[in-house]
């Protein structure tokens, strides 16, 4: 395990040093590669972190915003981690970046996630940035413990791409991009805030089923060593 912590004194700090990291790799890449990749997480998180970097000048144009994992609701709907994505990241000058979305109105999720992980393929792989978020369950991306698809989407034999998770505590159908798509990503975060998730992530540092705390399988397995952003 070679994960490196950083540590702010709070949140503002912990959203501002983690803009400043992720604004740098994106404008590496661009600078690299002509284009720019990243897949952020939902959940209450990652807010601050996406208005501050939703100020960052880069060449927002090259750039390319996707999701971790999504539930399987539309756009408008108060859950969607699309309209979180909207309403904070894709604002001011991040406006300009391209938005690949997770939900398709498709008759199953199953049908969706096979549209999304086609439209997928086209951004290239891996990532130029991926940030995670972690439950205090231990999930992360829609890695649940006790999930309908676990076993597959943290899989090392798994190919790259989106599949459908259902579990107990996570609401809705999930759609989430499997363990393979995220794991080498050129810069992998996990972002996290408060005591609470600091000892959940020391439990999952600890020995144990990855399936018991799936945020174990990107500590332990993932290609690129994972920086952990904190704050208390
Ligand atoms: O269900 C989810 O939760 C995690 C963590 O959310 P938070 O509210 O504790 O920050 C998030 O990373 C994931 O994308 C989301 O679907």
């Amino acid at each position: 395990m070679s994960a490196r912590l950083h540590e702010f004194k709070d949140g503002a700090a912990l959203a501002e040093g983690l803009a400043d990291r992720v604004s740098a790799a994106l404008a590496d890449a661009v600078a690299a590669r002509g284009k720019a990749t990243i897949a952020v997480s939902g959940g209450s998180t990652p807010k601050a972190f996406f208005k501050s970097l939703s100020t960052r000048d880069i060449d927002w144009a090259k750039v390319t915003i996707t999701l971790v994992d999504e539930r399987f609701v539309p756009a408008d709907n108060p859950r969607s981690n699309h309209l979180l994505v909207a309403e904070n990241l894709l604002q001011g000058k991040a406006q300009a970046a391209h938005f690949l979305p997770l939900y398709r109105q498709a008759d199953s999720a199953d049908e969706a996630a096979r549209i999304v992980s086609r439209d997928a393929e086209a951004l290239g792989a891996p990532f130029d940035v991926v940030i995670l978020g972690m439950g205090t369950d231990g999930h992360t991306a829609s890695f649940f413990p006790g999930g309908s698809n676990l076993a597959t989407a943290i899989s090392a034999e798994t190919s790259r791409g989106v599949i459908t998770m259902e579990a107990e505590g996570a609401g809705e159908t999930r759609l989430t991009f499997t363990f393979a798509s995220l794991q080498d990503a050129r810069l992998l975060v996990l972002h996290i805030e408060g005591q609470g998730k600091k000892d959940v992530l020391a439990a999952a540092e600890g020995d144990g089923p990855e399936t018991d705390m799936p945020i174990r399988a990107v500590l332990r397995r993932a290609a690129t060593p994972v920086d952990i952003y904190w704050a208390p």
